[in-house]
This record gives C-alpha cells, sequence and structure tokens, in this order.
C-alpha cells in the first residue's frame, strides 16, 4: 500500500494509473484527493530543481508508468519547456498520453510535436477570461493617466512641492479609439469591460470576423495594418505561436498612430522589445501597459524602469478564485481522460 501525494490510501496494482504532478498545488487539494478516491491512481512528484536534473530523473525510469503529466506555468522552471527534446524523452521513457496544463496560453509546450507523438494537450480556457480583462482594464486605466509613475513619484517624496507629484497630465478614454487585436474570450471580456467608458469606438481584428451577434457592437478591421491606423490604444490578446512571435515589430509599430498606448496581457513574445523600446524613447509609443515580458521573470530592467511603462509582474490571473478554478479544472481534465481517454478543453491545434 503506498500512501499517496493527496493522503488517500491506493494500492498499486497493475491497474494503478499514474500522474506525474508538476508545479504547486495551492488551492486544489480538495479536487485531487476525491480524483484519488474515485481512481486507483498513484501521483509523483519531481524532485528536479533543474531542466537537467528532471531530464536525468525521465531518463532514470523514475516515471516509467506516468500516462498524466498535470504542469503549471511556473513548473517550467523545474523542466524547462516542453520542447521537441523533452517531449520525445517523455514519449521514450514514460507512457504518457495526456499533458494537462494550468494556464490558458500553452506557448511552453510545442503541442504539434505533442500530436504527432499521440500525446493529448489540454488547457485552460474561459476560466481565465475574467481576471485577465480585469488585468488589461487597470493597465489602460493606469497607463492613460500615468497611475504607476505618480505612485512612484510620491514614494519618491516629490509631493508636496509639485502638484500630483511632478507627474504628467493624462488624457481620458473619453473619445478615443480604441482597438483589441485577438477577440477570443480575454478580448471580448476587455470590449465588454471598456464599453463603460465612452470610448468613440471599439475596433478589433481577428483571424476570423466573429458573428455580429459576439461582436456585440465592436468594429471589425480586415486587417492589422487597418486596426493600428484607427486607434489611439491598442489591447493585445493574442496567444503567442511561430505566427505571433514579435508580431509587434519596427514595421507594425509603424502602422500605429504617433502617440497610441499599448497594453498587453498576452505573452511577451508577441512584441520585438527592442523596436518597442526603441519607439517608446522616440514618443511613437506614448505608453506601454504590460503584464507579460519576454524572457520572464528575467525581464529587460531598462524597458520596466522606463517612465512610459506601467507593469505588473505576469498576474493576470493571480486572484484566488481564478487561480482555485483553474487548477481544479486542470484535475477535471485528467478525471475525463482516466474516464474515457478525452480531455474537456484539448488545445485547438489538436482538437
Ligand atoms: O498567463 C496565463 C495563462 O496563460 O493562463
Amino acid at each position: 500500500m503506498i500512501k499517496n501525494i493527496t493522503g488517500t490510501r491506493n494500492y498499486v496494482t497493475s491497474s494503478t494509473r499514474t500522474i506525474l504532478r508538476l508545479g504547486a498545488v495551492r488551492f486544489a487539494q480538495q479536487a485531487w484527493t476525491q480524483l484519488s478516491e474515485k481512481h486507483n491512481i498513484e501521483i509523483l512528484e519531481t524532485e528536479a530543481t533543474s531542466r537537467d536534473e528532471f531530464i536525468k530523473e525521465v531518463k532514470e525510469g523514475k516515471y516509467n508508468n506516468v500516462e498524466c503529466i498535470t504542469r503549471t506555468f511556473e513548473s517550467v522552471k523545474q523542466t524547462g519547456l516542453f520542447d521537441n527534446e523533452l517531449i520525445e524523452l517523455l514519449k521514450k521513457h514514460t507512457k504518457v498520453k495526456l499533458i494537462s496544463h494550468n494556464g490558458a496560453g500553452y506557448d511552453q509546450i510545442n503541442v504539434i510535436k505533442c500530436g504527432e507523438l499521440d500525446i493529448k494537450v489540454s488547457n485552460v480556457p474561459k476560466l481565465v477570461d475574467d481576471a485577465t480583462a480585469d488585468t488589461a482594464i487597470y493597465l489602460l486605466l493606469g497607463s492613460l493617466r500615468n497611475f504607476q509613475m505618480s505612485s512612484e513619484n510620491l514614494k519618491k517624496g516629490l509631493w508636496p512641492k509639485f502638484k500630483c507629484a511632478n507627474t504628467p497630465i493624462g488624457n481620458d478614454p473619453n473619445g478615443k479609439n480604441v482597438g483589441i487585436l485577438g477577440m477570443g474570450g480575454i478580448g471580448r471580456d476587455i470590449r465588454d469591460r471598456l464599453k463603460p467608458f465612452k470610448f468613440a469606438n471599439i475596433y478589433y481584428y481577428n483571424r476570423k470576423r466573429l458573428s455580429e451577434e459576439l461582436e456585440e457592437g465592436a468594429i471589425y478591421m480586415e486587417s492589422i495594418k487597418k486596426l493600428f491606423g484607427k486607434c489611439d490604444i491598442i489591447c493585445i490578446s493574442i496567444p503567442l505561436n511561430k505566427n505571433t512571435k514579435h508580431l509587434i515589430n519596427d514595421e507594425t509599430i509603424n502602422m500605429m498612430k504617433d502617440g497610441v498606448i499599448l497594453i498587453n496581457t498576452a505573452r511577451g513574445g508577441v512584441i520585438d522589445e527592442k523596436a518597442l523600446k526603441k519607439a517608446l524613447q522616440n514618443g511613437k509609443i506614448k505608453g506601454f501597459g504590460s503584464d507579460v515580458f519576454d524572457n520572464e521573470p528575467n525581464v529587460d530592467m531598462e524597458l520596466i524602469n522606463m517612465p512610459q511603462v506601467t507593469s505588473l509582474p505576469h498576474m493576470g490571473t493571480h486572484s484566488f478564485e481564478t487561480m482555485k478554478a483553474m487548477e481544479e479544472f486542470v484535475v477535471e481534465n485528467v478525471d475525463q481522460y482516466l474516464i474515457n481517454g478525452e480531455v474537456i478543453a484539448i488545445v485547438p491545434e489538436l482538437a
């Protein structure tokens, strides 16, 4: 008899299903316990603190019986990316059939390779939308009004000597055009939150135009160029993949209006940060509000320290309710897989 990590006692028999759980469980202990009570499972965790150590464990056969892997965004520190090398190794040294990722964005996983090797990948759509859209609104208002800068100036003691602690005068949303690049669940939730702010128009670009019902008054632009040419503020909410890597670069920044404000709650890799810094320096981009950065958590401090930048350390879904729901959804995907080999949310590339 083994004592499962969840505390339930299961016998490991030939029918025991093995799960490798990567990354901390903060709020879904009960869901994991219920899973252990429902199925005859064994849950393993890694002791690796680096990719090299993890690969060693895999090669030594520690995970030979693993059928499902659950992972978090942060567990990349222990395993590195789920790239070709790691996926091939896992295929060779385990029985992996499912990777259940805790997050909407799954750019850390080469899902195409997984598909080729008959490994399903599930993610967490929808549940992240509200918290991420809230974050976009915070960044948008903060960028328009220079709130982060004012707070830093306040801490530096620039008040009362200077009015508003010497913060430059900001702008209202009223009458401006706002654009949303990527009109999936998060983009649509951003649109809904933007409505009360009296923008002149809410434009969007998406690979496919939405039905009128789903558009809910947002105006479709047929190209990124048209969207960028119209908007005073642009919110980015597209996934990172090989087509969107550095989509915001010198050329596309040139398509934008002078003095545009850019908001990113998607992934840092969508923006070429060299081009971004240049555009912030020469004023083409007036403000940048972002929750995500290239090479995070080792971010470019020169960019972070620019006064026009409103920044957060990737905390779009960092709220109790959302994190709990996301963790529980990962368990639901595993449950479904254990029942019939399917998952609730397969990533679109493998659907
Ligand atoms: O970044 C957060 C997510 O992908 O869910």
